[in-house]
């Protein structure tokens, strides 16, 4: 099966929309945060401070001027860690078209120039050392995450309420817990906050009580096979008692996300479903909202800190597993490069080795589902498993609102009945997918 990489050619579409409009915006953003800021950096930095802070300005209106106006992308020039492969990456497209001018902000494909767009922000600020560390998405990040803290609060009380009773749990009430709260955590997604470009998105009502009203907008759901999957890795352990699985999150936002998935992963290893959570993050600020370490952290102190109780008592139940070792973070370099997943196994093999530990993968949000597609335009009854190409290092599934034009694995003439009802139905993040794929059962 064949599909083009999603690019620019059709004028007028989301793609050309994102790079005309959205990332400017989100640029805008940047140098205006970074700008309000001039007196802390001077009062941490003094003169140097503020020239630091001039320095990294320019530089990202130079790049918003080469976006605007559609000039060749530069290598970049940082000697980091992953520059080199940042610029074998763009020295592999430049060899495909024969000259460097085509491979432009929009004449490229567009996960590439998005990604790219945000590693050039890294860049400016890592050519400027003592602000080099500074998050210019921290202050939406955490924004976002107090503007949903009731919507915390109540998930935290319903975590509660679970675990006080779960010795009496039976099986069925079990798997309605789990299907909750993996809804719950799919719909986390939508508050991204590079959608809006930079726009608040928090969660203001209910998470558990929205659950039934936005059922219809599940385009598929595999939930069964979610469920099948981490009872199937539960064996009898050395004394006779039942271990469960290892399951990998691949996180995706920050803000009331995060909590979503820190909700079901702690309800996944106190039932039992699980015996170990590995998740993955940003190693730098990433799509605006994406989880770092550093908001990883922050998340679990805040809630900690909180004065709710349920919510105070989940923190330091998350702050132990971690301690533990029962939860882990781990970022790598390849989950902030352009590159799709079917190219994990090549271009970063202990990041791939690493995920074949896990009984089950959960891949949240948007982006994430643009890089197991290829980001490409798929019809939308192509299989996922040919969509993925190849990528399959354990049982693993998408979570994911639909935020870009990429759909698999639909019924034949679902698209077309929803492109007729609902023409933005792949953009606007109402529609969703619990999407699942295990190399095992592959023919
Ligand atoms: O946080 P998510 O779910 O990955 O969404 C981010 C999405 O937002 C966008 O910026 C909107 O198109 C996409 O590029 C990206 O896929
Ligand atoms: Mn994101």
């Amino acid at each position: 099966v064949k599909a083009e990489k999603t690019v620019f050619s059709a004028i007028l579409s989301f793609a050309y929309f994102t790079v005309k409009d959205r990332l400017p915006t989100i640029l805008t953003k940047v140098i205006d945060t970074i700008h309000r800021n001039k007196n802390k950096f001077f009062e941490e930095y003094g003169e140097e401070g503020i020239q630091a802070e001039k320095q990294t300005i320019s530089l990202l209106s130079k790049m918003r001027n080469e976006l605007q106006t559609d000039k060749p992308i530069l290598a970049l020039t940082d000697g980091l860690q992953d520059t080199e492969s940042w610029n074998q990456y763009l020295q592999r497209h430049q060899g495909l078209h024969g000259d460097q001018e085509s491979v432009s902000w929009f004449k490229s494909p567009w996960l590439y120039v998005e990604c790219y767009m945000y590693r050039r922000i890294q860049e400016a600020l890592w050519l400027n050392p003592p602000i080099s560390d500074y998050d210019v998405f921290n202050e939406g990040k955490t924004q976002s995450f107090f503007e949903s803290q009731q919507a915390v609060m109540t998930l935290c009380t319903y975590l509660e309420g679970i675990n006080k009773g779960r010795e009496e749990l039976s099986k069925n009430q079990l798997l309605e817990h789990f299907n909750k709260l993996l809804l719950v955590s799919l719909w986390g997604n939508k508050c991204d906050l590079s959608i809006s470009a930079g726009q608040e998105n928090s969660q203001k009502t209910s998470p558990i009580d929205s659950l039934s009203s936005l059922q219809p907008f599940i385009l598929v759901d595999d939930s069964n096979m979610v469920w099948s999957t981490l009872i199937s890795a539960q064996r009898p352990g050395q004394s006779g008692k039942i271990t469960a699985g290892r399951v990998d999150i691949v996180l995706d936002n920050a803000g009331f996300e995060l909590v979503t998935d820190l909700v079901l992963a702690d309800f996944l290893v106190s039932s039992g479903l699980a015996r170990e959570i590995h998740f993955h993050g940003k190693s730098i600020p990433w799509f605006v909202s994406d989880v770092t370490a550093n908001d990883f952290q922050w998340t679990i102190r805040q809630t900690m800190a909180a004065n709710h109780k349920w919510m105070s008592k989940s923190g330091v139940q998350w702050q132990s597993y971690l301690k533990e070792g029962v939860w882990s973070y781990n970022d790598h370099p390849f989950w902030t490069q352009p590159h799709e997943f079917c190219d994990m196994a090549t271009d970063a093999p202990d990041l791939y080795a690493t995920l074949q530990g896990a009984d089950l993968l959960l891949f949240k949000g948007d982006l994430n589902y643009r890089k197991l597609t290829g980001d490409r335009e798929w019809d939308h009854t192509v299989g996922f498993d040919s969509a993925l190409r190849g990528f399959g290092p354990a049982p693993l599934c998408s979570l994911r609102t639909l935020k870009a034009n990429v759909q698999v694995g639909l019924q034949l003439g679902q698209g077309e009945k929803l492109t007729s009802q609902d023409p933005d139905w792949m953009t606007s993040g109402k529609y969703a997918i619990i999407q699942f794929y295990s190399p095992k059962s592959k023919q």
